[in-house]
């Protein structure tokens, strides 16, 4: 069974949402994004994004557009971040991955190629934001074959396609709270309750939601009405203001701390 079907079904058996943090791998170096999924690990996520950095992330905000721009200054490639997870599976890591790209790396690595990659290295899902569900008609059917789980974005904006999209979704249906690119937000979409009942009445998988998360409240707030809750810029940012302390070897550790007590500080103890 895919690793993010196991893991949903053994956190709805313990009533618990998924904490699903993003990162950008190879921010600041591949190496240390495998400690950093380490910690992760240890702060208390359950399934991780690995984004893969990319020139032109039209859907991000200022601050994974950082992330990406530190790390392809590292001429970090998708292939390096798809064998990172192989690595990270060394160092013991289990949490399932989700590789999280844009399209043209993936155009670029060739369609057949990148899913016997992905499941080659135990990557057990992806989210391409740039690819409309009316055109991944064969992404789709490869990840079928490869039973990589292909997981649609939906929006407030979606309206009439949510209930298409729902309802065909495989591993978890993401819902973006709020319009516009990713980035910590005070308040989301004013709709956001009839959008998310309208997505958890048309999905068959667990419904999770993302964008603007950055704060333990907010985490809650998220947490009581979905099944997952996904966080980025929140995380990207203390990993950016980490960078120095990262890049030191003896400071590496203390960097890494600060990280996981953040991360294990919007999912708090008691939040279910
Ligand atoms: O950064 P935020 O506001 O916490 O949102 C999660 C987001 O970072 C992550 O899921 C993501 C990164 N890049 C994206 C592009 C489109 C949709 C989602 C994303």
């Amino acid at each position: 069974m895919n690793r993010i079907d196991q893991t949903f079904e053994k956190l709805k058996s313990e009533g618990r949402t998924a904490y699903i943090p993003f990162v950008t791998m190879g921010d600041p170096n591949l190496d240390t994004s495998i400690d950093i999924l380490a910690a992760l690990e240890r702060a208390g996520a359950d399934i991780v994004e690995l984004g893969v950095p990319y020139s032109d992330p039209l859907a991000d905000g200022p601050v994974i557009q950082r992330a990406s721009q530190r790390a392809l200054s590292n001429g970090i490639s998708i292939r390096d971040i798809i064998q990172s997870a192989s690595r990270a599976r060394e160092r013991g890591i289990q949490l399932p991955f989700i590789l999280f790209t844009y399209y043209n790396p993936v155009l670029q690595f060739g369609l057949e190629n990148f899913f016997q990659a992905l499941q080659e290295h135990d990557i057990s899902g992806m989210i391409i934001p740039d690819l409309p569900y009316e055109e991944n008609q064969e992404v789709s059917e490869l990840a079928e074959t490869y039973d990589i789980h292909l997981i649609p974005l939906v929006a407030p904006t979606s309206k009439e396609r949510i209930t298409k999209i729902a309802s065909k979704a495989k591993g978890f249906v993401y819902c973006v709270s709020s319009l516009g690119v990713t980035g910590e937000r005070s308040a989301f979409h004013n709709e956001i309750d009839t959008f998310m009942d309208t997505v958890k009445q048309a999905a068959k998988v667990p419904v999770a939601v993302g964008f603007g998360i950055s704060s333990r409240e907010q985490y809650e707030q998220m947490a009581e009405r979905s099944d997952g809750v996904i966080v980025g810029s929140a995380i990207v940012r203390t990993i950016e203001e980490n960078v120095p302390l990262l890049l030191n070897d003896e400071t590496r550790q203390q960097g890494l701390n600060q990280i996981e007590q953040f991360v294990a500080s919007l999912k708090g103890e008691s939040a279910k």
